[in-house]
């Protein structure tokens, strides 16, 4: 079964509902997402709905791959995504790019 719902650390909520973070990078327990399908999102903190996002692609990405190109669609500069990652996903070389759209 595909996943149908996703969680965001609130400090990103502002940047994901004004466009300007159009990626989400995660690790092999959340690649399960169907192209095209509706995935309503929450807050990691509490749990509190604030968007739903329709996925559009999920692209295998190892870590040495990370670039400028996926820094500037996180909103930050790649330092700070690198760090960021290292953070939730410590020493893990497969990850996945997910890309959305906004749909409400
Ligand atoms: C809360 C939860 O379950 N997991 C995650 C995992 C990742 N992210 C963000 O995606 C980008 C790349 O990883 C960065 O912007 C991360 O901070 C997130 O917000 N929440």
């Amino acid at each position: 079964m595909s996943l149908t719902k996703i969680t965001f650390f609130e400090r990103f909520e502002a940047d994901i509902l004004s466009g300007k973070k159009t990626i989400t990078i995660r690790d092999e327990s959340e690649k399960d997402y169907a192209l095209d399908s509706v995935v309503q999102v929450s807050t990691y903190e509490t749990n509190r709905w604030f968007c739903a996002l329709k996925i559009h692609s999920v692209i295998s990405l190892p870590y040495s791959q990370l670039s400028e190109f996926h820094a500037q669609q996180e909103n930050m500069t790649l330092l700070a995504l690198k760090t960021v990652i290292q953070e939730i996903y410590p020493n893990i070389e497969s990850l996945y790019v997910i890309s959305y759209e906004l749909v409400g």
